[in-house]
């Protein structure tokens, strides 16, 4: 029996309770790699105020009238460049987090995941774990560094959604881990074996973290200061002789002035002032998806080798490596800890 019906009086509604949850979220993926479905997938996540701070009225025109008429065809063969056949890389291997973080845990919680847009939605996996006993369940975004366009967007959501119970669970938020040692360590082991089965020796290593628009910066969001961390302390744990450690932003949308190094110009910059093997690492991707296989990965090789570069890798996410679930494991029994 996985909740407690015994001793209920006759007539009283089935009591579902006793059981913790744990809901490892992400940002969200398109369901097929085409323009429908891109378009379907970009029409909820650039509406969210949380992305684009540009009121609605003024915005919307500009989504419904120009981005989603263009970008979506462009996005979607962008999409179908890293499709597999477990469809997007995110999914897949979002899911085979929870699934691994399950085992990890044993029974004492059950484990599932969800998108902030898109599918699984939030809304359909807390009602899941509802409906399977769960009073109290851990939310954890799994974005190491704090960014509202990314972590306070799925509060906000949860909050929405918890907004319509009458029984509410005992929510709690799994934090940033941007500066946890149990994250820089697993960077630096996965990361630093990556580097040695490398065929050539990296003149540079980019952490190309993703951009967000400067006035975020400006107006108090600790994203940059969450990146520039991660970067400081992974980089010591990382330098090795002959390599120089560098920082950018990647993914720009939009015509304002985003965080800066910009990755893609860096690229350039660096074979145009005669860097020759070059290597990059995504630190703030919990798992790889189209802006790491494709925009790093793809286009990132071309824009390097085309301005002169030679030796080109991109070196894979935690994902579901030995190093990133064991990290995870770290920090959700430390969140958990009182309830399991
Ligand atoms: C890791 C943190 C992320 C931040 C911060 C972030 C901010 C942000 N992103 C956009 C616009 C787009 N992002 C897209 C894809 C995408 N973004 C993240 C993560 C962060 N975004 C991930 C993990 C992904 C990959 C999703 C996948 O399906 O693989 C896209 C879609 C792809 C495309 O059309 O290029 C857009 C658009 C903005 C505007 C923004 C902050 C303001
Ligand atoms: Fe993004
Ligand atoms: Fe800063």
């Amino acid at each position: 029996m996985t909740w407690q019906q015994q001793n209920l009086p006759a007539g009283h509604p089935a009591v579902r309770s006793g059981k913790v949850g744990l809901l490892v979220v992400n940002l969200g993926t398109p369901d097929e790699a085409t323009a429908p479905a891109v378009k379907r997938y970009l029409a909820e996540f650039l509406s969210d105020r949380r992305v684009i701070e540009i009121p609605a009225i003024a915005w919307q025109p500009i989504l419904r009238g120009i981005i989603l008429n263009v970008r979506p065809k462009k996005s979607a063969a962008a999409y179908a460049k890293v499709w597999t056949d477990q469809g997007s890389p995110l999914a897949a291997i979002t899911e085979a987090q929870a699934v691994d973080l399950q085992m990890r845990l044993g029974d004492d919680v059950i484990v599932s995941h969800a998108m902030r847009y898109g599918r699984p939605s939030l809304r359909e996996r807390i009602a899941m774990l509802q409906e399977a006993g769960c009073d109290r369940i851990a939310i954890a975004p799994l974005y190491p560094q704090y960014c509202a366009a990314t972590t306070a967007t799925v509060f906000d959501e949860v909050a929405r959604i918890l907004a319509e119970m009458r029984w509410q669970p005992a929510l709690r938020f799994v934090p940033p881990y941007h500066d946890d040692p149990a994250y820089i360590d697993a960077l630096a082991t996965d990361l630093g074996a990556q580097l040695d089965s490398l065929a050539f020796e990296p003149e540079v290593l980019l952490l190309s973290f993703h951009g967000m628009p400067q006035r975020t910066l400006d107006l108090g969001d600790p994203y940059h200061c969450h990146c520039m961390k991660t970067a400081r302390l992974l980089g010591e744990r990382i330098a090795r002789p002959g390599m120089r450690i560098e920082t950018t932003f990647q993914s720009r949308f939009g015509k304002a002035k985003w965080l800066e190094p910009a990755t893609d110009a860096t690229l350039e910059a660096e074979a145009h002032k005669g860097t020759r093997r070059l290597a990059v690492a995504a630190p703030g991707f919990a798992a790889d998806c189209v802006e790491t296989l494709e925009e790093l990965a793809i286009a990132g090789r071309e824009q390097f080798t085309e301005a002169g570069g030679q030796d080109y890798a991109v070196l894979s996410c935690l994902n579901t490596s030995a190093p990133g679930m064991a990290m995870l494991e770290t920090i959700m029994r430390r969140e958990l800890s009182g309830w399991i």
